[in-house]
């Protein structure tokens, strides 16, 4: 079932240098339970397209629906009251300075007018339990690193019980390690709260962990979206290619001399065992196959394996035997040395 309809939606802004078209004829559906990457350079409009979801902008042409309600046209309580099921976590974390833990995560509780006090202090109690942090309750955000701040970040969000996390760069102020605890954290909110997440990202580390589908943005618009395992294994665009370029390790080694030799790139998933396959199809068409380079990577939950093979023996071998391994599903490229 589709939680996010965005349906042609066009985002101008007037500035003084003339008009900005930060989305151009944007349409894309998110499904609920979805974890959904947008991926793009500075400035495509990622931020544009998320701040319309929680009507943070309006757009200039286009429908906006969220869970069948077209948002574009609620009143300011409907949509008040909209807001509180869609959480958004930042870069900077945007918490209150002058404020505890306790206090930040409150805020949006007691916004709602909704909540006892008793309510609201178990509430508060339970979300620290989940980001565990417990002992932090009544320190300020000056007192917290960077992983913990976008941890009550994520409380604050999940206060009011939201279908809908947004999440902003949430990760790209973070080291490495940091970046993998709150994708651990995002992920199980995903998986234990059924919430549906928005990941707007430059870093397609982000995407390849957590990811079921991504959006790729450039210039205003949806260049290329596809399941993330289709979109790792076979970008289009160029955009797409560069982004994945940037986490897979698939150039050619320099000294991999790939003139009159007969290379090719395999491209396979978790479901083919590539070893056992290979020699059988090689010893049964006498074809060897080497393997020059290439690794396994992990794309979400799935292994997506992408290797420089050389093959040697006749033509005629070679070519019956790569008819054999791509009716084992096994994709392949052929690689004259100016592949990419
Ligand atoms: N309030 C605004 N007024 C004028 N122009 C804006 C405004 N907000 C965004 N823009 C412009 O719209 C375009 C898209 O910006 P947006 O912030 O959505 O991109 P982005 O992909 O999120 O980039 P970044 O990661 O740098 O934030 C940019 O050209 C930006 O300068």
């Amino acid at each position: 079932m589709a939680i996010i309809e965005i349906e042609h939606v066009t985002k101008q802004f007037q500035t003084k240098k003339g008009v900005v078209e930060a989305l151009r004829d944007v349409s894309l559906t998110i499904e609920k339970g979805q974890i959904f990457g947008i991926v793009g350079y500075s400035g495509a409009g990622k931020s544009t397209l998320v701040r319309l979801i929680n009507k943070l902008e309006k757009p200039t042409s286009g429908r906006v629906v969220i869970e069948g309600e077209d948002i574009t046209r609620l009143s300011q309580k409907l949509l008040r009251r909209r807001r509180q099921n869609i959480g958004m976590i930042f870069q900077q974390f945007n918490l209150f300075r002058a404020k505890t833990v306790e206090d930040n995560i409150k805020y949006p509780l007691k916004l709602t007018k909704k909540y006892s006090k008793a309510e609201i202090d178990k509430r508060v109690d339970e979300l620290l339990q989940f980001v565990g942090l417990q002992d932090k309750k009544h320190d300020y955000p000056s007192q917290l690193s960077g992983g913990q701040k976008q941890r009550i970040g994520i409380a604050r969000a999940l206060a009011t019980n939201p279908d809908i996390l947004l999440c902003d760069e949430a990760t790209s102020a973070l080291d490495p390690e940091t970046t993998d605890e709150i994708l651990r954290l995002l992920k199980r909110i995903n998986d234990e709260l059924n919430i549906t997440i928005v990941m707007i990202t430059h870093e397609m580390e982000v995407v390849k962990s957590i990811c079921d589908e991504v959006a790729v943005m450039e210039k205003g618009r949806i260049v290329e979206q596809n399941q993330v395992f289709e979109l790792f294994t076979n970008p289009v665009h160029p955009t797409t290619k560069r982004f994945v370029h940037s986490v897979l390790n698939d150039d050619i080694p320099g000294e991999v001399d790939v003139r009159a030799r007969k290379i090719y790139r395999f491209i396979f998933n978790h479901q083919q065992i590539l070893r056992p396959v290979l020699s059988q199809v090689g010893r049964q068409f006498n074809v060897d196959f080497n393997i020059l380079y290439g690794g396994i990577t992990e794309l979400t939950d799935k292994l997506f394996g992408n290797l420089l093979i050389e093959a040697v023996g006749s033509d005629s071998s070679i070519y019956a035997a790569l008819d054999s391994l791509l009716s084992h599903g096994i994709q392949i490229k052929e690689v004259n040395g100016f592949e990419n």
